[in-house]
């Protein structure tokens, strides 16, 4: 077990990093296996490692169990945190959005501590557990070795790595009782009421075969753009969800019916032009460009976000910026005739879907700029566009160097 484990964190963390690693410790037995794991290979390697524990306060307890798992962090070596929920709580689809609510705050902690990897220790029973939810009918699905957090734009920059995916529960428990260690049951597993406990029951009869570990996905051959992204005509659905997706800056990517009437359109190679998911899709001979819809900004979309002095926020979930003064930041469109000169030549060379939802910035004299055009660096973006994309799509496989 330690083996392959090791042999994980070998393929995926980058060779010689010195930044944290993140681990995402509920004070669980699995988490706990992981964490010790993680402590050992790190410290041989003088890597610090980052414990994060998330507080959903959901249980009268949750508090008391959270200082238990920061001792306990902290008692191994590794630097802790605890995370709240603080957030509503819905009175239906709790779990989901408590899961989401999870991702946003370890995601923001690994990135706020400079952590490019969050390392969480679900094993070959959630595989099984997910497997057996599916075929009875639910969307869970199978949790990948290696992927970018889910948490947008909170997860930018954040990839998650399962290194225990192979592991059986029961092993790693009895790793740690011949260590001595002891851990929290979590009394939301006994509830027969949650499917993933059911399935868990339904399991613990059986001693199924553990399905191999699924490969990562093939990126396309071919991506170009920016600001928008342009793919071949023949890329694969999954390909053409996460262009929509990553053009469009949102949370939900397309799915369904409408993304498989949108490939079929694609592969007929006729020249159109359509919208999906808050992406518009220019179908022509060479290709398919994905680029934000001007229109959702009649739908809520394109927010406008409003930045103080030397802070960062993400606008559309497409441009990291980050200002010396207070601006306001809005959709070029409607903006571009007050562009100076300069920054006008410059929008020009811009295909014409982009212009209007690139990002306008307005400065507390009401003077117009766009950080994507200005040749001063008072305002600076990244753009998350592409950088996203190939994470989504399995062009970034280990942990990047910046
Ligand atoms: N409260 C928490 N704080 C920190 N990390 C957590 C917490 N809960 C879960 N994790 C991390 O996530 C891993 C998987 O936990 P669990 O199976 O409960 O989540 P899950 O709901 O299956 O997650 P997902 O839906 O993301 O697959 C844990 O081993 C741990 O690394």
């Amino acid at each position: 077990m330690i083996e392959d484990f090791h042999a994980v964190l070998q393929r995926r963390l980058r060779p010689g990093a010195t930044t944290p690693l993140a681990v995402g410790f509920s004070g669980g037995g699995d988490s706990l296996a992981l964490l010790r794991l993680t402590l050992d290979w790190a410290a041989a390697r003088g890597r610090p490692v980052l414990a994060l524990t998330v507080d959903h306060g959901l249980n009268p307890a949750s508090q008391g169990w959270t200082a238990d798992a920061l001792a306990k962090a902290r008692d191994l070596g590794a630097d802790a945190r605890a995370l709240r929920w603080t957030g509503d709580k819905p009175a239906t689809g709790l779990s989901a959005a408590a899961r989401a609510a999870r991702h946003a705050l370890l995601a923001t902690a690994a990135r706020e501590a400079g952590a490019r990897v969050l390392l969480l220790g679900h094993t070959a029973d959630d595989r099984l557990e997910a497997a057996r939810m599916r075929a009875e009918g639910s969307t869970t699905s199978d949790p990948r070795q290696w992927a970018p957090s889910p948490a947008w734009p909170e997860g930018r920059s954040v990839f998650l790595l399962r290194p225990l995916l192979a592991v059986r529960r029961q092993a790693l428990r009895d790793w740690l009782t011949e260590r001595g260690e002891t851990w929290l049951e979590d009394p939301a597993n006994a509830d027969l009421g949650s499917a993933r406990a059911r399935a868990r029951a339904a399991l613990a009869s059986e001693d199924p075969a553990v399905p191999p570990i699924p490969l990562d996905p093939s990126p396309p051959l071919a991506v170009e753009g920016e600001h928008a992204l342009r793919l071949p005509r023949d890329a694969s659905a999954a390909q053409v969800a996460a262009a929509c997706l990553c053009a469009a800056g949102t949370t939900a990517p397309p799915r369904g019916d409408r993304l498989e009437r949108l490939v079929t359109r694609l592969r007929s190679g006729d020249a159109f032009t359509a919208t999906l998911a808050g992406a518009r899709i220019v179908a022509d001979a060479a290709g398919a460009l994905f680029v934000r819809e001007a229109g959702e900004g009649g739908r809520g979309g394109l927010a406008p976000l409003t930045l103080a002095a030397g802070e960062t926020g993400v606008w559309d979930g497409r441009y990291e910026i980050t200002a010396q003064a207070a601006i306001a930041i809005r959709a070029l469109a409607g903006l571009a005739r007050r562009l100076p000169a300069d920054e006008t030549a410059a929008l020009k060379r811009f295909p014409a879907p982009v212009r209007p939802v690139l990002p306008g910035a307005i400065d507390a004299a009401g003077a117009i700029s766009s950080p994507i055009l200005a040749g001063d660096r008072a305002i600076r973006a990244r753009v998350l566009i592409r950088e996203r994309f190939e994470a989504a799509t399995g062009f970034i496989d280990q942990e990047p160097a910046t």
